[in-house]
């Protein structure tokens, strides 16, 4: 039997089983895995034992609830204890390939003072615009949940899979996949032997259109900057003028590292980004994307580049910075004059090749302490980074893309473009190195989904659709030659 007849039974399984595919997302968007919020711990920790109770029931065995221990500083509380990373195996056949399928259970804060139109963990289905809203539908658990609608829909049809599968689902990613790194190095011989490839659904198509099949991410470098002031926060009125404030200190600091137009100030930082070659001049040319498709997706008209190839280049080769908040300052409604006594600037720079991770620290923190010597103030200052994870570029003409290609093109009835990214999956290269192994990112929602935004969203269509590209993606990669 031909791949496409095999698939021909699984995805109409796929399409019966969508009311039931709808409702385990409500009820893995309903536990509030928020990895950043250390009160939100017990939350991210059920959604990993939901994992593992999916897991169970359809038919995953050798489940490993892995302990990751105390989360290191910075963090409020020392006894912190990390999220587990799920692993599981699904099927031991020598004969056939074994996949390694990654993805994350937590989630980025929401709450409905940030803006949203609906309570942001109560999935709001929306059939009229094809849309399932709510936090995470899109980054991560919509794709997690892809993989379970796989493995439910083969079990449902009795239909045998064509790899053996092995899970890896952790709960920090959106916090710096702390602790990951050596789970993978020390399982790379023990849990993880004899991966073939990596898959990873956690990126989203550029556009609204047009499938991608991912080769590439930026790295994340992300910094905090503490000023410490005043004993206590202060009447503005009586202390204004007279005392030298943190929050003034904080924002000339932040003023230092980035222009308006993005471009980085820090000295030495953009000498280490690898020259546009003429060769990878050309592969923006064929890529389906404009401006206007930025603009939709931001839901503004604020691009600093008008072209396609400055939009993708600034998004996927050079480096940027931004600043991501303040905590510590008044940020209520109202107008409160009070004087904060401490802040702590938060701020990334997504890293590109050839930049040296521990070299761009160096600079970072020596720039800030610099410029916040400059100031004169008797305040004291004290910048860190809070975590770092690696840029990946791989090879997207290998077996594991072209079986991509493949599922997507029969899904999709068009050829998928192959893009880089902006965002960060620290992992991928950690996996490539430590398995030895290819990784390819294989995504399930659109570019305006609003990942990390208010009204995050995926698609029905992707959602299903995207469940019948990740079981097809298997089943091609399963039929090439071991
Ligand atoms: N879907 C991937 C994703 O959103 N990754 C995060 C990872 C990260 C890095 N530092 C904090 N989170 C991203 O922001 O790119
Ligand atoms: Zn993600
Ligand atoms: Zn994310």
């Amino acid at each position: 039997m031909s791949v496409e007849e095999t698939l021909n039974p699984l995805f109409k399984k796929i399409q019966e089983l969508k009311p039931q595919f709808i409702q385990r997302l409500a009820d893995a968007v309903a536990i509030k895995s928020v990895s950043g919020d250390e009160t939100l711990r017990p939350e991210v920790v059920k959604m990993g034992y939901f994992l593992k109770s999916e897991l169970e029931k359809l038919g995953a065995y050798d489940i490993q609830m892995k302990d990751l221990g105390i989360q290191p500083p910075p963090v409020d509380n020392p006894k912190l204890n990390l999220p587990p990373v799920v692993l599981s195996r699904i099927g031991n056949d020598p004969a056939k390939k074994t996949v390694l399928i990654y993805g994350h259970y937590d989630v980025q804060p929401a709450g409905i003072e940030d803006g949203w139109d609906t309570e942001p963990f109560e999935l709001v289905v929306k059939e009229d615009e094809d849309k399932l809203v709510g936090r995470g539908s899109t980054d991560d658990k919509g794709p997690v949940m892809g993989w379970l609608n796989v493995l439910q829909a083969h079990k449902e049809l009795g239909l045998e899979l064509p790899v053996n599968i092995i899970t890896c689902f952790e709960g920090m990613e959106e916090s710096g996949s702390i602790g990951l790194d050596d789970l993978i190095a020390q399982e790379a011989e023990t849990y993880f032997k004899g991966v073939d490839a990596v898959c990873i659904s956690d990126n989203y198509w550029l556009g609204t259109k047009k499938p991608v099949l991912t080769y590439g991410l930026r790295g994340c470098n992300y910094y905090q900057i503490i000023i410490n002031g005043p004993g206590a926060d202060l009447h503005s009125g009586i202390f204004g003028g007279v005392i030298h404030e943190p929050m003034t200190d904080l924002v000339n600091v932040l003023s230092k590292l980035v222009d308006v137009n993005g471009n980085i100030l820090i000295p030495g930082v953009n000498e280490m980004v690898a020259k546009v070659t003429p060769e990878e001049s050309k592969l923006y040319d064929d890529i389906d994307f404009d401006v206007t498709e930025l603009n939709l997706a931001s839901g503004s008209d604020t691009a600093i580049y008008q072209s396609k190839k400055e939009i993708l280049m600034h998004r996927w080769r050079f480096p940027s910075l931004s600043i991501h908040g303040v905590e510590g300052a008044f940020s209520g409604a109202g107008a409160k004059t009070v004087i904060p006594a401490k802040v702590s600037g938060k701020f990334s720079i997504r890293t590109v090749p050839d930049m040296d991770s521990a070299k761009l620290d160096k600079l970072v923190l020596d720039f800030v302490n610099a410029e916040f010597a400059k100031l004169n103030s008797k305040n004291t200052i004290h910048a860190e980074l809070i975590h770092d994870g690696d840029y990946w570029v791989s090879d997207p003409f290998n077996e594991s893309f072209t079986a991509a290609s493949k599922a997507t093109e029969l899904v999709w009835g068009v050829k998928p473009d192959l893009t880089r990214e902006g965002g960060s999956i620290p992992i991928s290269l950690t996996f490539e190195k430590q398995l030895k192994t290819s990784v390819l990112l294989l995504p399930m929602g659109r570019g305006n989904d609003g990942a990390h935004s208010i009204n995050e969203k995926v698609n029905i269509s992707n959602y299903i659709e995207g469940t019948k590209t990740l079981g097809a993606y298997l089943h091609y990669f399963g039929a090439s030659q071991k």
